[in-house]
Parts: C-alpha cells; sequence; structure tokens
C-alpha cells in the first residue's frame, strides 16, 4: 500500500540552514502517473546561488583540515539516516519521476551502498612514496581536494547519481553546492534531509533548486567555483564544457549513449531475450546506458524477435506505485513528447513498428504520460531512431550478416557508453572486447546496470573522458601534490 503524502513546500539548504528563495517563487513538481503535484521547491534567483557558493567557500578550509578519516565519519551517519528514509524517499521517487516503486527501493539502497563505499575511503590511502634518485630524499604524492565543487544532476537517478558526485566529493575534502533537476527537485531534497541531519560542518553542502539557464549556468560561471561534475543531456553538457574551460575549471561530464546488443548465432536467445527486455525497457528505457539498438545476425533474427514481442507483450504498463506493474509512465511531458515524437519519426523513416508503441489513455492512464514498449525492425543504421538518444521504451532491431558487421553497425554512432554481446563463442568474445568502442563492455549481460565500486563513463560523446565512481572517483575529485622532502 503506497504511503499518502502531504504536499510540502521544500526550501534551499545553505550554510545549514533551510531557506525560502529571495524570488518568494515555487515550481510545482507534478507526478508523472496522474498530473498531480508531489511538492514544490525553491524557484531561486543569482542571489540565492551566491550565497550558496560563498557557503561553500568560506567552508573549504576547515573542512580541507578535519581530515578524510572523521569525514568518512559523517558520510556513514548519513548512510545510516537514508536508510531509515528509505521507504519515504523511494515513494517520493517513483511519484515524482515514474520509475516502479522496487526500482526506486534498489535505486536508494545503492545510494546508502555508494556512501558506505565512500565513507570507508575515509581510511585509506591519500598518496604514494616514490623512490627518488637522491638517496637522502623523502618523495611522496598527496591527494589534495579541488575546492568548491558544483554537482548538476539529472532525474533519472534522482538518488543514485547525485551521491555518487556528492560523496567522493565531501570525503576527499571538498565542499558542495548541488543543483538537481528540477524534474527530480522534490526527491533530491528528500536526500538532502537525510544529509542535513548527519552534521556536516556549516557551509560544507548546499542545495539549491531553480532553473538549468539560470542556476545551472551561474553555477559553472561562478568565480568562486573550482570544479563542476555534470551528468545529462549532450546539448547541455557541451555547454558546461564551454563554460568551465574558458574558466579554466575542472570539468567531468556524463552524457548520453545509444548503446547496441549484438545477438550473435551462437547466443542463448533467451538470455539475450530477458537481458534486452530489462535494459531496453527497465525504467521506461530513461537510462542512459539503456539498450536501444538491437544488432541480431540474421542466422538467429526470427527466433530472436518472436521471444522477444512475445515477452515485451506481457509487461504491465502503469502507475509504478501499483503492485504487479512492470513499467512506469515516461518521466515528465517532455520526456512523453520526445518519444511520441521518435515512434511517428521511425515509422516516417521506413522502419516497421512490430510491437507496442501505443499511447495509453482513458481510465487510470488519462492524465498520465504512458506508451507501451515499442519495438521496430527494418531499422537501417541511417535512421534516427538507429543515431539518436530517444531516452524511452524503443527498441531498434537491426540485421547483420555476422560478427564484422555487427560491430562495425554497433560503433557507428557519436556515442559510446555501453555495449553488450550474446554469444558462447569465445573468439566473439575476445574480438568484441577489442574492437567496440565504449566504456562498459557487457559479455551475456545486460547494458545497464553499473557497480559502485568499478569506474563508469563512456567514450566519444558519452562522456569527458574521466570516470565516475569506484576508486576512479578520486582522479576527478582530488589534485596531486607531488612532496619532495630532504633534510637541512
Ligand atoms: N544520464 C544521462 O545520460 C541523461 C541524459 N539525458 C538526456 O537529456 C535529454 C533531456 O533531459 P533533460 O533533463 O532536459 O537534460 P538536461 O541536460 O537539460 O538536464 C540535466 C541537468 O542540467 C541542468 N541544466 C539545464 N540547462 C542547463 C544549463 N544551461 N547550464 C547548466 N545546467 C543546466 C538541468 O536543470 P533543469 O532540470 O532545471 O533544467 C539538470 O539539472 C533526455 O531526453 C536524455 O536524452 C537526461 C538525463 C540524464
Ligand atoms: O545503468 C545504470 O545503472 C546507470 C545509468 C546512468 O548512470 C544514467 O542513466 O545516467
Amino acid at each position: 500500500m503506497a504511503t499518502t503524502f502531504a504536499t510540502k513546500t521544500y526550501k534551499n539548504f545553505i550554510n545549514n540552514e533551510w531557506i525560502e528563495s529571495a524570488s518568494d517563487k515555487t515550481i510545482t513538481s507534478i507526478s508523472p502517473a496522474d498530473r498531480e503535484p508531489v511538492g514544490y521547491v525553491q524557484s531561486s534567483t543569482e542571489n540565492d546561488l551566491n550565497k550558496a557558493v560563498e557557503a561553500a567557500h568560506h567552508a573549504k578550509k576547515e573542512w580541507r583540515k578535519l581530515g578524510q578519516a572523521a569525514r568518512g565519519q559523517i558520510l556513514f551517519k548519513a548512510a545510516n539516516i537514508l536508510e531509515e528514509s528509505l521507504d519515504d524517499v523511494a515513494e517520493m521517487m517513483t511519484r515524482e519521476m515514474g520509475k516502479t516503486l522496487p526500482e526506486a527501493k534498489g535505486e536508494t539502497a545503492r545510494g546508502i551502498a555508494i556512501l558506505r563505499y565512500y565513507a570507508a575511503e575515509g581510511m585509506r590511502k591519500d598518496g604514494d612514496v616514490i623512490p627518488s634518485s637522491d638517496k637522502d630524499a623523502l618523495m611522496f604524492t598527496k591527494r589534495t581536494p579541488l575546492g568548491v565543487v558544483g554537482v548538476i544532476t539529472p532525474w533519472n537517478f534522482p538518488v543514485a547519481i547525485p551521491i555518487w558526485k556528492m560523496a567522493p566529493a565531501l570525503v576527499y575534502g571538498n565542499t558542495v553546492v548541488w543543483k538537481p533537476a528540477t524534474e527530480g527537485a522534490v526527491t533530491a531534497a528528500k536526500v538532502m534531509e537525510c544529509f542535513a541531519k548527519a552534521g556536516f560542518p556549516q557551509g560544507v553542502l548546499n542545495f539549491i533548486t531553480g532553473s538549468g539557464s539560470v542556476i545551472g549556468q551561474g553555477l559553472i560561471d561562478h568565480p568562486l567555483l573550482n570544479a563542476i561534475t555534470f551528468t545529462g543531456s549532450e546539448n547541455v553538457g557541451k555547454g558546461v564544457a564551454k563554460s568551465a574551460s574558458a574558466r579554466g575549471i575542472k570539468y567531468q561530464l556524463e552524457m548520453g549513449g545509444k548503446n547496441p546488443v549484438i545477438v550473435t548465432k551462437e547466443a542463448n536467445i533467451d538470455q539475450a531475450v530477458e537481458a534486452v527486455i530489462s535494459g531496453g525497457f527497465r525504467s521506461s528505457g530513461q537510462k542512459c546506458t539503456a539498450s536501444s539498438r538491437v544488432i541480431v545476425e540474421s542466422a538467429v533474427y526470427n527466433e530472436f524477435k518472436q521471444k522477444l514481442v512475445e515477452a515485451a507483450e506481457k509487461i504491465t504498463v502503469g502507475n509504478g506505485l501499483k503492485e504487479g506493474i512492470w513499467m512506469g509512465p515516461c518521466a515528465s511531458e517532455s520526456q512523453f513528447n520526445t518519444v511520441t515524437k521518435y515512434i511517428e519519426k521511425g515509422k516516417q523513416e521506413g522502419a516497421k513498428l512490430v510491437s507496442g508503441g501505443e499511447v495509453l489513455k482513458g481510465g487510470e492512464y488519462e492524465n498520465g504520460f504512458y506508451v507501451t514498449p515499442a519495438i521496430f525492425e527494418d531499422v537501417t543504421a541511417d535512421m534516427e531512431i538507429a543515431q539518436e538518444e530517444i531516452f524511452g521504451p524503443v527498441i531498434a532491431l537491426i540485421h547483420a550478416a555476422d560478427l564484422e558487421e555487427a560491430i562495425e553497425i554497433a560503433n557507428n554512432t557519436k556515442y559510446g557508453l555501453s555495449a553488450s554481446i550474446f554469444t558462447s563463442n569465445i573468439n566473439s568474445i575476445l574480438e568484441f572486447i577489442d574492437e567496440i568502442e565504449v566504456g562498459l563492455v557487457r559479455i551475456n549481460a545486460e547494458s545497464a546496470g553499473v557497480e559502485l565500486q568499478a569506474p563508469f563513463g563512456g567514450m566519444k560523446a558519452s562522456s569527458s573522458g574521466s570516470r565516475e565512481q569506484g576508486e576512479a572517483a578520486k582522479e576527478f575529485f582530488t589534485a596531486i601534490k607531488t612532496v619532495f622532502i630532504k633534510g637541512s
């Protein structure tokens, strides 16, 4: 049974105080399941932003001096508090952006695990001893924080993505100004409430809501900002890179994907079908790692297609709070419009819609943004539905004569985030690992789903090249000092 929520107004959190924006205006966040309001957040101004960045700037020296171990202890507390609020946070996530409750609970649990992973970093090394060519000298590296880090996050993982950016930023000694996506800002405020109770010193972690063009852009351009980490669209990401490089600050971008799955003639077809259903349609396809192109060797094409369509037609679509629902609505009206536009485009381009792609209306669907999982065939590599990130429940089936052609098609995109192959042939696996141009290479496993202790990120237009999560996060959130000491 879903909890009943009071529709609340959430404030900004600046210098350890919950404060309203000077604008006196709020933004209403609605549920994509029925367009009912789920909460209100501040429509902040540049003035509010200045306060947040200044607070983070003033806090940075003390926070650095507190030391890594003590910083880690505060993250452990934040993890415990979030764990106590898991059901509440997850229900709000489902209400606000539509993913099903089990998925939202899984994501919140993942956020808690990420916090604990980085809390434990507090007790791990922050440098290396390197032999000097001078036998009487001591030479070592010491990791040092960057200063004030701006964190700009999307709505599709409103808990896990902010945490995988903020937890390492904080444990390695940076202070943070977090601007969440407006469409996930109420869920983000609930996460912030947990962090606020954990006891960070004043100004260390600041939370500000408002539009991307004012608060997001203003954050990147702020003279006191030392680095920016961003996940979102390629378009906005390119602007972030331009502004950050103009200012000479460090930046990290994680953007889209057009992730391929190759099904070879030696594949376990049932395993491949299950993985494509999950990778393509979980979270309504709104993952940067979602499977969107399925490239199938002609020898097994008909068998694979038939089983895939049968499985897709069993998917139950509806309000993610309800038991038995497998796929929720698109996260917003604009996502819904994008998805339906691409479905129409696919038809116009000459692809054949073999399953789904229907807009659900009437009864419980009437006010929501519901589309059934869509499968196209006769898709060619040059079509827009084979090239552009749709970020919705739409899969394109593409024929390939053999593995060589399949890999060529898979690489024929500007993106390079994740890719899967299904095969029992070790030579095909080795060839795929070498030739595929992506950051996440998945063998007999779906393209989505990342592990918090491993590096995460893409190639080509999917990423700015750096990696998030696991030990890799340290490379972005710290700078190295090389120290050479000699007696006098
Ligand atoms: N993980 C991923 O790879 C994601 C990819 N996407 C892709 O992006 C498309 C659009 O989604 P959308 O949410 O609009 O993504 P955006 O890139 O617009 O938003 C991501 C974040 O950037 C902020 N932002 C927007 N404009 C600016 C700006 N000029 N300067 C700084 N920050 C800004 C947003 O704030 P605000 O919400 O206030 O606009 C949000 O916090 C999707 O359809 C999908 O293709 C989207 C989300 C995640
Ligand atoms: O596949 C995942 O679990 C992570 C996906 C992701 O990071 C994203 O969609 O932004």
